[in-house]
């Protein structure tokens, strides 16, 4: 674990003595739009062009901001379009590698770097600042277009419509004000809530993100025992956002991050729903349960020391789940 600082790595933890404990998430710095014509994105800068072959993602199959990105990449049918590689679920020492020797794991397809933070520095030599996945890379100019989930997701909903991207429009005109609350309250209780909570390093931090979690959670819970989905009867990116931390929930956040005061399959609804997802469109191909423990076990050592890796829960996702009553 480390970041670059002026393009030079180096080791370290997250710093948690400057904020009395509490893990607080950097901004993405790489905040480009990718757009139908090039035309400006909603940062108001010059966008880049959708084209066929041209970009490619940088993922962790461990990382629930990453796999947003996978998933809205299958849902819109983008397999052919945008290429992808996956880092090795271990993150130790050099950040994430791109190292081939663990399943699933691909290796740098694209320059053959050992290291994701050389990707990071071969689109800006001089880069400070943490080295995350997702990565949504231009093949042509060889830059990052963005290291944001929330945008990368959002931009592929509809920067490739004309490439005969599968239909389905998961931020809709009349229900974004809707999306965009709901993805707030989402990301700063649950999404990043369980982050919170299991990065804490003094009590009074742990204690202030693991009520809110749940009380978020119980919500959650409430909403969707009237509705299939977070804003009805159709899924959205809230909804897709929402299921990437659910799934990662009893696997890891409930024993590693501590994150348990209840599990999702506590949760009737809750875990109806996040079966429901998994079982939508193949979802479930998305999903890796071996680079998520293996990540979050074996690679966070002030919290696992041992680095073992609990075999448990083994719930069957592919049970009915109902929700369609
Ligand atoms: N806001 C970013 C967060 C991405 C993020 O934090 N990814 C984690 C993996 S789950 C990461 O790469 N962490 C490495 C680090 O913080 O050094 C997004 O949603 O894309």
């Amino acid at each position: 674990m480390g970041l670059l600082v002026n393009g030079q790595w180096k080791d370290q933890w997250y710093d948690t003595d400057s904020t009395n404990g509490k893990f607080v998430r950097d901004d993405s710095r790489f905040r480009h739009w990718l757009t139908p014509n090039g035309e400006a994105g909603p940062d108001g800068q010059q966008g880049f062009k959708a084209e066929a072959g041209r970009y490619h993602l940088y993922v962790s199959l461990a990382c629930p901001w990453a796999h947003r990105t996978l998933i809205a990449r299958h849902l819109k049918g983008l397999e052919k379009l945008i290429t992808v590689d996956v880092v090795h679920p271990l993150m130790l020492d050099n950040g994430w590698t791109l190292a081939s020797n663990f399943t699933g794991a691909t290796g740098d397809s694209l320059y053959q770097h050992d290291f994701l933070h050389q990707v990071y520095t071969r689109a800006k030599s001089d880069y400070s600042g943490r080295v995350t996945v997702p990565v949504l890379w231009d093949k042509k100019t060889h830059t990052i277009v963005s290291n944001e989930s929330a945008d990368i997701i959002r931009m592929f909903n509809d920067a490739f419509n004309e490439f005969g991207a599968t239909e389905g429009d998961y931020y809709p005109k009349n229900k974004r004000e809707e999306i965009d609350q709901l993805n707030n309250w989402i990301y700063d209780h649950i999404n990043n809530g369980v982050y919170k909570a299991g990065f804490a390093t003094t009590q009074d931090a742990y204690n202030e993100a693991v009520m809110p979690l749940f009380a978020a959670l119980d919500k959650a819970d409430k909403v969707l025992s009237y509705q299939r989905f977070l804003t009805g009867s159709d899924m959205t990116e809230a909804d897709i956002r929402l299921f990437t931390t659910l799934i990662r929930f009893d696997e890891v956040y409930h024993g590693h991050f501590k994150c348990n005061i209840r599990r999702i399959a506590d949760y009737t609804h809750l875990f109806g729903y996040m079966k429901d997802i998994y079982q939508t469109q193949n979802i479930a191909n998305t999903v890796n349960f071996n680079h998520i423990k293996t990540h979050y076990y074996a690679s966070h050592k002030t919290i696992n020391p041992t680095g073992i890796i609990p075999s448990g829960p083994q719930y069957n996702l592919d049970t009915p789940h109902g929700r369609d009553a």
